[in-house]
């Protein structure tokens, strides 16, 4: 798990940096630096290792990543636990430290302009403890405090549909509403670039939807977001981008789009046979009219394929020349998640290990049979 933890008295310490600068006042703006046409976010060879702590070996964290996210992209980290999105995301925020690469933030860079990036961002935390005393409408106010300009704290909480919870202490607010909550003091200073770090981890399905219809109007109005995420649908559907990352490193990278077309077929055919059949090798499969490419799963096989009604017919005859029977059968779109599988042999929800995959599609990894 990352360190994506603070409670209040460190965000104030965070915030509170900059709640004194004045806009007018601040001598970075002089300089020039931030290309309003720039990318929001470049960064080249970010590394981070955690030292090693008692018994402990060193984590290699970040493992070299390059990263260019435009104004206006809704740009999502994609992976599993401990693939390094946090770390990665906390560097870009300024609340942790490279050990190596270079760090551009609205074309700034943390070491010399720490103030000005603090005062065009907002950040929502992996999780946040807030006073469980205070009101909604007092936090905000109390974040609001810290920007020279922003939202009217009212608005701020509207913007989330937390206007009902203005004046209701924040120890009576659901796991959504608090979700919630954090992201309307990410918005309170009116930020450029916000910053949204697993944020419907643990929510209910009803609660995230409406996360992402809050999102999703954010998006709309242009603003930069980068977020992570371990859910394929949410990355699928709030971003125009993805970085896939696992083991400290961007494995894949475009949109949603882009990513799945690359599989080769926009179907999955998974199916499995009965415990008294044989299993086949993999590459059985491979020649089947529009197969793409075969993967073998823990329970069963998965076709990519581009026309499900062209190959599921051929599938059955090869099934019964080779006197196997079938248990099951299930088509689905393609999605992240196949496309991660394709990538690593893991599954992404789950890190369920699955054998062999032959082809991927993908053009990069083949493994060999079982
Ligand atoms: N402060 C720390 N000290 C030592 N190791 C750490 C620290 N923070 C994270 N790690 C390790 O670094 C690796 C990457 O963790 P990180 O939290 O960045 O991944 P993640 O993709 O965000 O995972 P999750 O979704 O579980 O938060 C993991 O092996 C984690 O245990």
């Amino acid at each position: 798990m990352g360190v994506g933890f603070l409670n209040i008295e460190d965000q104030v310490r965070v915030f509170a940096t900059f709640s004194t600068v004045s806009s007018s006042s601040t001598p970075e703006r002089s300089l020039g630096m931030s290309d309003p046409r720039g990318p929001a976010i470049r960064v080249e060879g970010l590394t981070k290792t955690y030292k090693a702590k008692g018994k402990a070996a060193p984590v290699q964290a970040v493992r070299g990543i390059d990263l260019e996210i435009a104004r206006g992209e809704c740009f999502g980290l994609l992976g599993p636990n401990g693939a390094g999105k946090t770390t990665t995301i906390e560097i870009l925020e300024g609340l942790n430290h490279p050990t190596s690469g270079t760090v551009e933030v609205l074309g700034l860079s943390w070491e010399r302009h720490d103030q000005e990036i603090r005062r065009r961002i907002g950040v929502t935390l992996q999780e946040t403890r807030f006073p469980e005393k205070a009101t909604t409408l007092e936090l905000a106010r109390l974040f609001r405090s810290f920007y020279p300009r922003g939202l009217d704290p009212a608005e701020a909480l509207a913007r989330v549909a937390l206007t009902s919870k203005a004046s209701a202490y924040v120890e009576t607010l659901s796991g959504g509403q608090r979700q919630r909550l954090a992201v309307a003091l990410a918005l309170v200073g009116d930020p450029e670039l916000l910053f949204l770090d697993e944020p419907t981890t643990g929510l209910d399905p009803q609660s995230r939807r409406q996360l992402w219809e809050v999102i999703g109007q954010l998006r709309a109005q242009g603003r930069t977001i980068v977020l992570t995420t371990h859910y394929m649908d949410e990355a699928e559907k709030l971003c125009d981008r993805i970085a896939i990352v696992d083991h400290g490193r961007i494995i894949a990278q475009g949109s949603p789009r882009q990513l799945i077309d690359r599989l080769g077929g926009g179907h999955i055919i998974v199916f499995e046979l009965e415990e008294r059949s044989p299993r086949l090798e993999p590459s059985a499969f491979a020649d089947l009219p529009g197969v793409t490419a075969v993967r073998r799963e823990a329970e069963g096989y998965a076709l990519t394929v581009a026309e499900p009604h062209a190959a599921i017919p051929s599938l059955l005859d090869r099934l019964a020349d080779h006197g196997r029977v079938l248990k099951r059968l299930d088509t689905h779109q393609a999605s992240l998640e196949d496309v991660f599988v394709a990538l690593t042999g893991r599954h992404l929800r789950d890190d369920l290990d699955v054998a062999s995959p032959t082809t991927n599609g993908l053009g990069s990894r083949v493994h060999s049979n079982e």
